[in-house]
């Protein structure tokens, strides 16, 4: 059996013999196992929901019945989970992956959280031996069936250079950014500047409308031109139909502003347009909208909202 300890010559080799755990099979978490196994590895899984395992068993994949049995089970073991409530439990919480985890293993967490929830995982990680990676990622649920994030690396390096071969198979890109943490933060920068981009833009669809202009144009001019984002040609005819097909949920948007703003407080940076993104996106929330797309914050700019909803 191998382990990280020792050397692997090639991804080849590694597919053969390195044992990969993956917890959190959500909307991202199963498409990157999903990779995974396809590529050869041989991948155990566990889920809160256990049903969400059953399609990738039947890829091939097996399953244990705890985080704790996962890491103890396998070499590297992969986390992507909801928040930093969610990843700090299934981290370090009772029957958690550390439990499972001893010297020559790894932890990697690809879940977005902030900073020092990274840190607590890492630490507690870090007492039991084995070493560990956070890897936030960047790119939505088609990317992630594609194979095509954009990794955001940090913590040991050693770890970083061992599943380097499996980042290449779930990604397109990685950076590795030096002390835990650095990744986080550099995620929740990203995704402060996409939070603001698609209020702004919600702001454009309704604006144009308003005044008589057709929306569906305005996609195609604003595509045509320097501001031209792959997230507004793929979400603008969907929103102009009022339809928000899950890929993004719109609670983990609101989720990365809200520790966005906490990391911009951190060092006294004034970010006014993020803290007025993240209203939207709360309204949004409070009528309903938490699991729809994160581009249904544009019915929080209609005069006629859905219906209020306790979350
Ligand atoms: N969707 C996207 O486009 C992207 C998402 N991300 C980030 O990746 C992470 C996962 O996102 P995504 O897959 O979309 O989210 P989902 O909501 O689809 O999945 C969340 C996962 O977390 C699990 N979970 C939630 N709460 C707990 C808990 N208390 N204990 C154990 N497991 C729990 C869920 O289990 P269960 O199935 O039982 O509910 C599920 O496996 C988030 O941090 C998100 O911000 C990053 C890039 C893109
Ligand atoms: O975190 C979301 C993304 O699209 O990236």
């Amino acid at each position: 059996m191998s382990n990280l300890g020792s050397s692997l010559p090639d991804a080849t080799a590694a597919a053969e013999t390195l044992r990969v755990g993956f917890v959190g099979l959500g909307i991202m978490g199963s498409p990157m196992a999903q990779n995974l196994i396809k590529s050869g590895y041989d991948v155990t899984v566990w889920n809160r929901t256990k049903s969400k395992c059953d399609p990738l068993i039947n890829l091939g994949a097996k399953y244990q019945p705890s985080p704790q049995e996962v890491a103890a089970c396998c070499d590297v073991t992969f986390a992507m989970l909801a928040d930093p409530e969610s990843a700090l439990d299934v981290a370090t919480g009772e029957n958690g992956a550390a439990s499972g985890l001893s010297p020559g293993k790894g932890y990697v967490d690809v879940s977005t959280v902030d900073g020092a929830t990274s840190k607590l995982i890492s630490a507690r990680i870090k007492d039991t031996g084995a070493l560990f990676l956070e890897a936030p990622v960047s790119g939505s649920k088609k990317p992630a069936e594609d194979g095509q994030l954009i990794f955001l690396t940090a913590g040991d390096k050693a770890l970083y250079e061992r599943v380097a071969p499996l980042l290449d198979i779930m990604g397109k890109s990685k950076f590795y950014l030096g002390e835990v943490g650095n990744g986080a933060a550099m995620k929740l920068v990203v995704n402060m500047i996409m939070g603001s981009m698609m209020a702004s833009f919600s702001e454009g669809l309704l604006l144009s409308e308003k005044v008589g202009l057709d929306p569906s144009i305005l996609v195609q001019v604003v595509s045509q031109g320097a501001i031209s984002a792959p997230m507004y040609s793929l979400k603008g005819p969907s929103m102009v139909q009022s339809l928000y097909p899950t890929a993004f949920p719109l609670k983990h948007q609101q989720k990365d502003l809200r520790l966005a703003l906490g990391l911009a407080e951190s060092v006294s940076q004034s970010t006014p347009i993020a803290a007025a993104a993240n209203e939207l996106y709360k309204v949004a929330k409070s009528h309903g909208l938490s699991d729809q797309d994160f581009s249904a914050v544009i019915e929080s700019l209609k005069s006629k909202l859905p219906h209020s909803k306790t979350e």
